[in-house]
C-alpha cells in the first residue's frame, strides 16, 4: 500500500491539487489514473488472484487444440468447451512465480512500463492474465470497471489514513463454492480502520 500511496501522493501534487479542510474536492481526471503503473499492477494483480470466470465456448467445426504441454486435443463440431484461466494461467508457477501470493510490482518493469513479458517451457505466453476473458466477448466494460477500481483505490487514499486492524493476521482463504462464477471472495472480512485526512 506504501507503493501505491506514494504514487498516488505524486500524481496528486503533479495534478497541482491538495486535500484541504473544507477545500474543493479532487478534480480526478482519466489523464491522472494513465500515469499510475504501480496502481496498474496492483489491480491486474488482484484480479489475477481473484477473477475464476469461467469461459464457455460453442465448438462450431472440428478442430484439434495444441496444448502447451504437446498434447493434441480434437474437439468436435457441437461440443461446449469450458476454459478456466485461473488454473491453468493466472497460478501457474512457471508463469507465475510463487503464484499464490500478492506481489504489487508482478506487472510492472522497474522503468515504469508495463510488463507483459512471462514465459512457460521459454516459450513468451500471450495470455497470462485473463480476469476479462478473450476473443470477441472479452469483456466489453473492462475499461470502464479498470477504472471504477483505480479511481476508488485513489480517492481512498488520498481522503483517508487506512491501516489493517490486526496487521499480523492471515490473509483469509477465499470462499471455493465461488470458483468459476466471477470473483472470488474472501471466507472473513479483514478488518481496517481509517481517518480523514481533511
Ligand atoms: C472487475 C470487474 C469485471 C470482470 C472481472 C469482468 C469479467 C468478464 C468476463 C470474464 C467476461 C466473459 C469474457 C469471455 O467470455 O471471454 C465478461 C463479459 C461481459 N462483461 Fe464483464 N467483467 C467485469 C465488469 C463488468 C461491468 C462493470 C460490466 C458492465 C457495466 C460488464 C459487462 C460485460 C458484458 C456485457 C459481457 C458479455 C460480453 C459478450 O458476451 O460479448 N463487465 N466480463
Amino acid at each position: 500500500m506504501a507503493a501505491v500511496k506514494g504514487e498516488v501522493d505524486k500524481v496528486l501534487k503533479e495534478s497541482g491539487q491538495e486535500v484541504l479542510h473544507g477545500g474543493p474536492l479532487i478534480d480526478l481526471t482519466c489523464e491522472m489514473l494513465k500515469k499510475m503503473p504501480i496502481l496498474d499492477s496492483v489491480v491486474d494483480e488482484t484480479l489475477r488472484l481473484t477473477a475464476t470466470p469461467t469461459l464457455i465456448r460453442a465448438v462450431n467445426q472440428d478442430m484439434t487444440l495444441n496444448m502447451a504441454d504437446g498434447c493434441k486435443c480434437l474437439v468436435r463440431k457441437g461440443d461446449r468447451l469450458a476454459l478456466f484461466p485461473y488454473m491453468v494461467l493466472q497460478t501457474d508457477p512457471e508463469i507465475h512465480p510463487d503464484p499464490h501470493s500478492f506481489k504489487y510490482d508482478r506487472f510492472f518493469n522497474p522503468d515504469g512500463s508495463k510488463k507483459t513479458d512471462f514465459y512457460k517451457a521459454g516459450k513468451k505466453v500471450k495470455y497470462y492474465n485473463m480476469p476479462w476473458g478473450a476473443g470477441v466477448s472479452m469483456c466489453p466494460e473492462r475499461f470502464f470497471a479498470n477504472n471504477e477500481l483505480k479511481q476508488l483505490i485513489f480517492l481512498m487514499l488520498v481522503y483517508y489514513e487506512i491501516e489493517l486492524k490486526n496487521p499480523h493476521d492471515e490473509v483469509p482463504d477465499t470462499d471455493l463454492n465461488r470458483k468459476g462464477f466471477g470473483i472470488n471472495h474472501p471466507l472473513e472480512d479483514m478488518p481496517f480502520q481509517y481517518r480523514p485526512r481533511f
